[in-house]
């Protein structure tokens, strides 16, 4: 397939979480300019260590290795948990993600998706205690972000309390298929379709050497669908989780903090792309239903968190049919997540 991606040469912020408490307005301030600017960091000395994150992926590994008859015993449902394989229509493509992923979930959404202990022994316990780390590097992430928009420090941990059944917060794991580098890429071949998370702040776990995820600088408001073309490449580097900010937050700063596209660019060149298969994992923090929503500045009218992921899901619906009807193809249905 021809390649004529254009790159620029951004580099992501990395902020050190190291010595949270005394160096908590450091801290803000560089989260704060990473958000405004790029939507896009790395954080390092989060509190998780390489191999905690190393189990999550083995746990992963085990999970999809799976066969699909079992995996499709928890299938993917509008509660926005479950698994499913090659069925992510992405507006931006037209096109299903090459993948498959499994979405987990603190509370009732939950229901019925777990795979049994003797299924899967030790998975369920692996990776709730993975979640719960993840959300204490998303407590201090939140902590930040309440006072440089000067709300008071726990007013966005309030709003995404996962002891709360109605929380929506997700943890996903993805693997995108090995391909064959001798073989051409079918045209219309994605492993994640371009795309910006509707979620508050996305936490992204990738393993080293498995690259592929690249960011596209440029969006002014959140309810924009607009695609720039010029992509940079987010290395994996053990130790980093890399954040983004979500449409949630863009526009819970009245768009002041930009909520940034990306993608799993599809390997096309054997010189310098990787076709192995690949393992990530996104924490989406999402808010409980029942709380509000409303920038300092009101530039939105307040809505609940069940209202915004409602109209996020229309939005990229909207987004999908306008695309299917410039490619005038079939009846894809998209699947809702982040
Ligand atoms: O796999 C990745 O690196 C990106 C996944 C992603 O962006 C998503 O699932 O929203
Ligand atoms: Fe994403």
């Amino acid at each position: 397939m021809a390649d004529s991606t254009k790159y620029s040469d951004r580099s992501i912020p990395k902020i050190s979480l190291h010595d949270f408490e005394s160096r908590i307005d450091e801290i803000t301030a560089e989260l704060v300019a990473a958000a405004e600017s790029d939507g896009f960091f790395a954080v390092t000395n989060h509190g998780i260590s390489v191999d905690e994150v190393e189990q999550q992926f083995a746990a992963a590994e085990q999970f999809f290795s799976l066969p699909d008859d079992i995996k499709s015993t928890v299938p993917f449902t509008h509660k926005n948990t479950g698994w499913e394989k090659a069925a992510q229509i992405r507006p931006s493509t037209g096109k299903a993600d090459q993948k498959e992923s499994y979405q987990m979930q603190y509370g009732s959404n939950m229901d019925g998706k777990w795979l049994s202990e003797e299924t899967i022994p030790g998975f369920k316990k692996q990776s709730l205690e993975f979640m719960h780390k993840c959300q204490g590097v998303s407590a201090k992430l939140m902590t930040c972000f309440a006072r440089g928009l000067g709300f008071d420090d726990e007013y966005f941990i309030r709003a995404h309390n996962v002891e709360r059944s109605n929380v929506q917060t997700v943890l996903r794991m993805l693997h995108y298929f090995a391909m064959d580098p001798m073989v051409p890429v079918p045209e219309g071949y994605y492993r994640a379709g371009a795309h910006a998370d509707w979620d508050f702040l996305t936490l992204l776990f990738q393993r080293p050497g498995q690259s592929g995820l690249e960011i596209c600088p440029g969006r002014e408001a959140f309810t924009e669908f607009g695609l720039g073309d010029t992509w940079t490449k987010v290395e994996p580097v053990a130790g980093e989780i890399v954040c983004n900010i979500g449409d949630l937050l863009m526009s819970w700063s009245d768009d002041r903090f930009k909520s940034t596209f990306h993608r799993v660019k599809t390997p096309a060149d054997p010189a310098t792309d990787y076709f192995g298969p690949r393992y990530s994992m996104a924490y989406f923090n999402q808010p409980n239903t029942d709380c509000e929503i409303q920038g300092p500045l009101k530039k939105y009218p307040m809505v609940t968190g069940q209202q915004f992921n409602e109209a996020a899901m229309k939005r990229n619906y909207a987004a999908l049919e306008a695309k299917k009807a410039s490619m005038a193809v079939g009846t894809a249905q998209p699947v809702a997540v982040a």
